[in-house]
């Protein structure tokens, strides 16, 4: 089994914070979306805020600044660990394994995820990290919209990471899940690619997209976002919405 091609197929920025290119979050923001070059093949689908050493009160903040910049580009806005910022201003939220572990406690994850679908505006996203064949399986019986796979490779921009599970695993969790899969971890635009071959249909990525410059990060992701949904495509399967 493939599963369906998401709408939102193609390049995931994750706009990591504090910026390691030292911009400010609009400007790294405006460099991803590639404000004046926008068309839905130059720019990334989905952005993600991914502001780990921020409180809820500025995370909060962030996601309501960067959503309307994020909507006006024909992008989705997903916000990394928070369901609360997530809720009130973006278009879904993404959740780790100990995310999960942390949020449900001892009640079983497919009841912990019904409620948080009634709560949820429709349309929301939820994503969830996989990074193991186990893992995939368990989520695949879970009311998730894909499931983040990795690291693919080794990856500099998460200190405590999992083993890196390669091109192979990859593929083959691509057959087996009924979830999209966003590939993560170590990607750059080769590595991106062959993640599209390999049937995913999006590659998240942090450290290839940093740029000192806010034209330097529209280059990367205009090129990235570019290259990567051409090659979705060119596995000739229709999106499904
Ligand atoms: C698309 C995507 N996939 C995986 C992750 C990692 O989530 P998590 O394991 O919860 O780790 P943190 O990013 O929260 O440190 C992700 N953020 N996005
Ligand atoms: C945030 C994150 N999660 C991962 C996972 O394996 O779940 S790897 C990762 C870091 C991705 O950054 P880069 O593109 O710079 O390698
Ligand atoms: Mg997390």
């Amino acid at each position: 089994m493939r599963a369906r091609v998401p709408a939102w197929r193609g390049l995931y920025a994750i706009l990591d914070l504090p910026h390691a290119g030292g911009l400010e979050p609009a400007a790294a923001l405006a460099g991803l979306l590639g404000v004046m070059e926008i068309g839905p093949e130059k720019a990334p689908t989905i952005v993600q805020l991914r502001a780990k050493h921020a409180d809820a009160a500025e995370r909060g903040r962030l996601a309501r600044e960067l959503a309307p910049m994020v909507r006006a580009a024909g992008a989705l806005l997903i916000v990394d660990d928070d369901v609360e910022a997530a809720m009130a201003a973006a278009d879904g939220v993404h959740l780790g394994q100990e995310d999960m572990a942390e949020r449900t406690g001892d009640r079983p994850w497919t009841e912990w995820l019904a409620e948080l679908r009634r709560a949820a505006p429709p349309g929301f996203l939820i994503g969830l990290s996989t990074h193991t064949r186990a893992q995939v399986e368990h989520a695949a019986g879970l009311d998730v919209d894909y499931i983040g796979f990795g690291p693919i490779l080794r990856t500099r921009s998460k200190l405590a990471q999992e083993p890196a599970v390669g091109f192979e695993e990859l593929e083959t969790v691509c057959t087996v899940s009924p979830h999209p899969v966003v590939a993560i971890g170590g990607l750059g635009a080769e590595e991106a690619l062959r993640c599209a071959r390999a049937g995913a249909a999006g590659a998240a990525m942090i450290g290839a997209l940093v740029g000192a410059t806010e034209a330097e990060v529209r280059a990367r992701a205009t090129t990235l976002a570019t290259a990567l949904r051409h090659a979705i495509d060119a596995l000739g399967q229709p999106p499904s919405r």
